[in-house]
């Protein structure tokens, strides 16, 4: 399922299907089974009907050219197109991000086809256009289907799903699709370089195509690639098959380590890259299932696990604006930025903090692989003006936001559901020493009504009573798709709301059920994926 490309909303036992490049439903059906339809309404929030009425924000930008002078130029499409639709909401000044015009993308999926012999890299681009045809010597750009490529469906946590349309892709084109008139169905992209993925992807593209080309233990029902690369030089390959894996498989994959360990990036970082091996029910992983990131935030260093198959953002130094606006935004004290009325009172109650732990052990392995040094202390809060209070957060992933944001609260209550996310982002937490967080794996529509109801939760145990909590600000970083009409209502109690998007359509949707009550005292555009029509935005309210 390409949880990207559709949307499924349930009403009286119905699950509706709606492609998000066009607004009307596309399949409505009955599930006879309670528990699928119970897990799909609990993962997948409803699109809401504002969407068909809205500016549209989903037809594509005529930029069919890697040329990196095109860059600004599409930018300022989506630019445009993104104040026209929110300008109902009076919003101040946008405050724009761009990204590096190539090599952005620190990760990309491939399917395998091995047809003629050799190994090739093949996408699917679901563009509900056609790009022109391009000359062989002129790479093109597709359109994608979604921001992220198959990643992006790995919200759910399954890294096996197969690959979804096309990202971004300055690709040789040939094969299915070229040329002519548009075939049925996603075309076929085969990719030879990828220019809008990091330089070490790259390196790493070219070898595990040369070295599973020459072993057939290998390339043996080999049908999927997915690599994974940072900005600290960390690296993993995810190799998927049709059979199983045995230590045949093993000590192959582990001559194909030393190749991709001595590709320019890897080795200049010292890092040998990790290879994993997946088929049906096994995996095998040498030697890690995750790369460590290094994100610069507010002047200082973060380290961030990354696990396979999990979220992450997809264009690190977009994330990296991302996560200092983010900082910024939500540093300052109540008021400063607010350019409504309205202060909601301060909370009276109190939540004694967590006692300090000491220099945790995968803080200093962390810090030790990455060669960190000096700022393994911890946020030091008296150096910022701090929000008053404590923050929630829902979808707070591996707690790309959460740790970083953290020292600008008393206390952050962070959920998530996917285990793989929770597990890294308790590792983060303690790597990067922020003792101040509360993390429960809970899906956020479960969350928000335990806290509307003020119940209580095995997972939540540890949080404390409700009323001890001063929850002020929430932050929220949902999928696509948005939130679910549960959560918009949430939002409202809240003096302070911080709203990353993927999806401006679903995002002013969202903010048109809170126009009443909050406004725009910050907005942001984070320009993640380059060459699409897809754009990030951060969106900062305060109370009226
Ligand atoms: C756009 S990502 C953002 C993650 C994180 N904030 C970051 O910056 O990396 C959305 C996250 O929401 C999670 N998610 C999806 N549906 C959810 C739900 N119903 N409840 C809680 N989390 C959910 C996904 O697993 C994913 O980690």
């Amino acid at each position: 399922m390409q949880l990207h490309r559709r949307v499924i909303s349930s009403a009286a036992g119905q699950v509706r299907a709606v492609d998000l490049l066009s607004p009307a439903p596309v399949k409505t059906c009955n599930f006879q089974s309670r528990k699928r339809f119970e897990i799909m309404a609990s993962v997948i929030a409803p699109l809401p009907e504002e969407t068909a009425t809205s500016p549209s924000f989903v037809a594509p930008i005529a930029v069919t050219s890697v040329d990196e002078s095109q860059y600004k130029t599409q930018l300022q499409e989506k630019i445009k197109k993104l104040k026209e639709l929110f300008c109902e909401f009076n919003p101040p000044e946008l405050e724009v991000f761009e990204s590096p015009p190539s090599h952005y993308r620190m990760r990309a999926e491939f399917t395998i086809d091995q047809r003629n012999g050799e190994l090739q890299y093949i996408m699917f681009d679901n563009s509900p256009l056609p790009s022109p045809p391009p000359s062989s010597s002129s790479p093109t750009l597709m359109y994608p289907s979604g921001p992220g490529g198959a990643n992006e469906d790995a919200e759910g946590g399954d890294a096996a799903a197969s690959t979804s349309a096309a990202a971004t892709t300055a690709a040789a084109t040939r094969g299915v699709g070229v040329g002519g008139g548009r075939p049925k169905g996603p075309r076929r992209v085969v990719v030879e370089h990828f220019p809008v993925a990091s330089r070490q992807l790259n390196e790493l593209m070219e070898v595990v195509r040369r070295e599973c080309g020459q072993s057939p233990e290998l390339r043996n029902r080999l049908f999927q690639a997915n690599f994974h690369t940072t900005l600290s030089g960390d690296a993993m390959v995810t190799l998927l098959y049709h059979r199983k894996l045995g230590p045949e498989w093993a000590a192959a994959a582990e001559h194909l380590r030393d190749a991709l360990a001595a590709t320019p990036s890897a080795a200049a970082a010292g890092r040998r890259p990790h290879v994993i091996g997946r088929s049906r029910k096994q995996k095998l992983e040498l030697d890690a299932g995750f790369v460590l990131e290094r994100l610069r935030v507010g002047g200082r260093e973060y380290i961030q696990k990354q696990a396979e198959g999990a979220f992450s953002q997809p264009n690190a130094a977009v994330c990296q604006h991302m996560l200092s606006w983010a900082l910024d935004v939500t540093r300052t004290k109540p008021g400063a930025q607010r350019r409504f009325g309205g202060e909601g009172g301060d909370g009276n109650g109190s939540m004694p903090l967590g006692a300090p732990t000491a220099a945790p052990a995968a803080a200093a392995a962390a810090a030790a692989a990455l060669e960190l040094g000096g700022n393994g202390g911890g946020p030091d809060a008296g150096e910022a003006e701090t929000t008053e209070g404590d923050m929630l957060e829902l979808y707070c992933g591996n707690g790309n936001f959460t740790v970083p944001l953290a020292q600008n609260f008393r206390r952050v209550v962070a959920t998530e559901v996917s285990k793989s996310s929770v597990e890294a982002a308790r590792f983060n937490l303690e790597a990067n020493s922020v003792t101040n967080v509360f993390l429960a794996r809970m899906a956020s529509e479960e969350f928000a009504e335990t806290m509307r109801t003020r119940g209580s939760r095995r997972r939540l145990e540890g949080l404390g009573p409700w009323e001890e909590l001063r929850l002020r600000t929430i932050l929220v970083d949902p999928p696509r798709a948005g939130l679910d009409d549960f959560t918009v209502g949430l939002l409202k109690e809240f003096d302070r709301i911080v709203y990353i998007s993927c999806n401006p359509e679903t995002l002013h949707a969202n903010l048109r059920a809170i126009a009443d009550t909050h406004g725009i005292a910050r907005f942001a555009a984070f320009d993640q994926f380059p060459y699409t029509h897809h754009l990030e935005c951060g969106v900062y309210l305060v109370r009226r």
